[in-house]
């Protein structure tokens, strides 16, 4: 929430700052949570006792959206059915650096924190850290500038060039609706992590990070199978020591591990897919199967369902996760039929969908994303629909809040 520039009649000196007000007519300095659509706005209301108040906002309804995982391991494939929930196609910012890592539809703005690296490529080698090292990357920028957006002011920020290893001049970042900053680092830095709406984090397991690399590292861009083990084996232990650790803040963990369906599996093509959520989290009802609360084992084979070996299993239960209280939906196995998840669906409840069907719709959209005959697909859409639930609930929060405030 940011705070708008307050004048009342009696004091014509404006404040503005940043803070979490525990009453609506706070104490000097006169601060006020804004209740406006992003694009900025001003407005008057009637002042409690006497005097009227001039609310100028520059914006401040961004909510922000984390998303951390390690390279590899599906974060453009969320992003793209995270957009698709809310409509439109996101693109890189129009006349830009053609090397722009984000991402801008009409209601989402997705940076990547890679551009918050401080040393280019050659600084890296030449300090012997990988990119995963804090030391890489620039933390106080990137809290700055996360924070000026969810406060409604546009930045300048840099880009981190893949193409070239070099940080190229910056960009102009514009308030969004709902800003998502995706990366190696969303929860890492604790000014960073409070700024943020709702967390996820990807967790893939080893075994199956190595076969997605190896898919598309050997496949699409020519690397060797021992350049790839290297890579992984080289960035192990800053994963363990940086990255995986986030993942106990995150409201959603969407854990993928081999199949238990099948003895001793080591191709990684069939998954097993956990949806963690975080229960008591504002605005975010976990989904459940059945009977909210209950432990549920499901095998839907049979009429509704065709499956073909090794089949399909569903499980949900509540759990503990880092301490907290965690529901969690689980799917192994994956769909021959994709048209057929609605039967399942039909099932899930505290989805979030604005009609019947529209997970299966989604899915069915995107058949060609990977992940979209198994829990990968399946759950990204849901976080999808619960992101855009959240993002609803709060504007109307907000809304409401606007109204009680001009009528009080
Ligand atoms: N759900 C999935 N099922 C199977 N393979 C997947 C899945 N998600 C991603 N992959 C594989 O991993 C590769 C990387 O996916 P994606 O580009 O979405 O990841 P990323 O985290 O954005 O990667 P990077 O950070 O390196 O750009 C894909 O090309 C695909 O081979
Ligand atoms: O972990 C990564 C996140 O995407 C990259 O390896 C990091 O950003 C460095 O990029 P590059 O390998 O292109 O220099």
């Amino acid at each position: 929430m940011a705070v708008c520039t307050v004048h009342t009649t009696q004091s014509l000196n404006p404040t503005c700052s940043i803070s979490k007000p525990s009453s609506f007519f706070g104490h000097s300095p006169r601060q006020l949570v804004v209740l406006a659509s992003p694009g900025g706005n001003s407005s008057t209301i009637p002042k409690r006792k006497g005097g009227v108040l001039k609310v100028t906002c520059s914006s401040g309804d961004t909510i922000v959206i984390g998303l951390a995982a390690d390279s590899g391991c599906g974060k453009s494939t969320f992003m793209r059915r995270l957009t698709s929930v809310f409509g439109g196609a996101a693109e890189p910012p129009k006349g830009g650096n053609p090397d722009s890592n984000t991402l801008i539809s009409d209601t989402t703005t997705v940076i990547c924190l890679d551009d918050y690296h401080s040393l280019d490529r050659t600084g890296r080698k030449e300090k012997g850290v990988t990119a995963l090292d804090p030391r890489a990357n620039d933390f106080d920028l990137m809290y700055e500038q996360v924070k000026a957006i969810k406060e409604g002011k546009a930045v300048d920020k840099p880009i981190y060039n893949h193409v070239t290893g070099l940080l190229d001049p910056p960009e102009l970042i514009k308030p969004p609706k709902i800003l998502v900053i995706e990366g190696l680092h969303p929860m890492f830095d604790p000014r960073v992590r409070e700024l943020l709406d709702f967390s996820i984090y990807l967790d893939i397991s080893n075994e199956v990070k190595f076969a997605w690399k190896i898919q598309r590292d050997m496949a699409e861009r020519g690397h060797s199978l021992e350049s790839i083990k290297a890579s992984i084996e080289a960035r192990k232990p800053d994963f363990d020591a940086y990255i995986d650790p986030q993942k106990q803040y995150a409201d959603a963990v969407i854990e993928v591990l081999p199949t238990q369906l099948i003895p001793d599996d080591n191709e990684g093509k069939v998954l097993r897919v956990r949806l963690i959520m975080k229960e008591g989290v504002q605005y975010f009802k976990p989904v459940y199967l059945f009977d909210e609360g209950s432990t549920i084992s499901w095998v839907p084979c049979g009429r509704k369902l065709t499956c073909s070996y090794p089949g399909i299993k569903f499980a949900y239960s509540p759990d503990s996760y880092f301490g907290h209280e965690v529901s969690v939906l689980e799917m192994d196995g994956q769909f021959d039929r994709l048209d057929e998840l609605i039967y399942v669906e039909s099932h899930l409840s505290n989805i979030s969908t604005k009609f019947y069907g529209e997970i299966t719709q989604q899915m069915l959209k995107h058949s060609d994303f990977p992940g979209s005959n198994n829990g990968t697909g399946l759950f990204q859409t849901i976080v999808g629909l619960k992101i855009r639930d959240l993002f609803e609930q709060i504007t109307e929060a907000k809304a409401g809040a606007s109204l009680q405030a001009a009528k009080a």
